[in-house]
């Protein structure tokens, strides 16, 4: 059920929440330090920071693409940081995720593509053999529709446009039938347009669909124009968690430190200096 963003939202279950989340790789200085936040059902939010500043690795520790050092990730409930192997493959089936590179099999058509996101729901045999379903080859059928890529069905991937690669990756992150779709850069090697279609499909696919989307984005003008919500980082802290209409200024100052005078310059009259 879509919830009413805004109404009483903090007395649902959270479907994500992070506590103390750190994460050191090699250095002395972590990645990410102590992250304390929680995420509504629904909730569309950009997360935005400096390079380097701990968004990739923020996104992959909630999947466990990355391991964190310490603290508790969960989701819908379930403790995600103590799930071992196979029943983190099964949850992982409810967390899609995209890519800046779309990681697409470029020798396999769009909808052999778009069925790999069935691959969580299987045994490994019947993954290898690419068996799919009926229901399973309509619904990628009616995703790819619903994504405009009608046309594009049976065409190799490496024959596709960025913003069409793009489009199969949410296409394979839908068929998954998630609960949150989580979103690495999505538009960084996309052209204006290209950008605009992929983030008003993210914002239907939270909106008309219920599915709690989270971006990260190096487009502030992006994040304040789709977003419910943003998330500033810095240097692996949060320093921002607001609505669009909070991101001052001053905040986004603080999120980017020497690089927001230039940002400012780009997002316009609300931001003059
Ligand atoms: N595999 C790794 N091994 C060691 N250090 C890493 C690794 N991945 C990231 N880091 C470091 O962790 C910090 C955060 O990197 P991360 O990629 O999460 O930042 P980011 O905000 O996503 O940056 P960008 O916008 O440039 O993609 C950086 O200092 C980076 O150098």
């Amino acid at each position: 059920m879509k919830l009413e963003l805004g109404v009483n939202r903090e007395f649902c279950e959270p479907l994500l929440e992070l506590k103390h989340v750190t994460k050191y790789y090699h250095g002395a200085a972590p990645a990410l330090e102590d992250i304390n936040f929680s995420v509504a059902e629904g909730e569309f939010i950009s997360v935005i920071g400096p390079s380097g500043a701990g968004k990739s690795t923020l996104l992959r520790c909630i999947n466990r693409m990355i391991e964190a050092t310490s603290g508790e990730i969960s989701f819908d409930g379930v403790l995600i940081s103590k799930l071992k192997k196979r029943d983190l493959r099964k949850l992982r089936t409810r967390i899609g995720m995209i890519f800046q590179h779309y990681n697409l099999v470029d020798k396999l058509s769009v909808i052999e593509n778009v069925l790999h996101g069935r691959l969580g729901y299987k045994s490994t045999l019947a993954g290898v053999m690419g068996r799919y379903s009926p229901e399973e080859k309509q619904q990628a059928m009616r995703i790819i529709d619903l994504l405009g890529l009608h046309d594009q069905v049976y065409k190799r991937c490496d024959q596709l446009s960025g913003g069409q690669k793009q489009r199969v990756g949410i296409a394979r992150a839908l068929i998954q039938d998630p609960k949150l779709i989580l979103c690495d850069e999505p538009i960084a090697s996309l052209d204006p347009n290209s950008a605009k279609i992929i983030m008003d499909h993210l914002r239907d696919v939270s909106a008309q669909m219920g599915i709690t989307v989270i971006v990260n984005l190096h487009q502030v003008s992006a994040a304040l124009k789709y977003s419910d919500r943003i998330i500033g980082v810095n240097q692996g802290k949060i320093v921002f968690d607001g609505s669009p209409s909070a991101l001052t200024a001053e905040k986004i100052a603080e999120i980017y430190g020497s690089e927001s005078n230039d940002l400012m310059v780009e997002l316009g009259e609300r931001y003059a200096i």
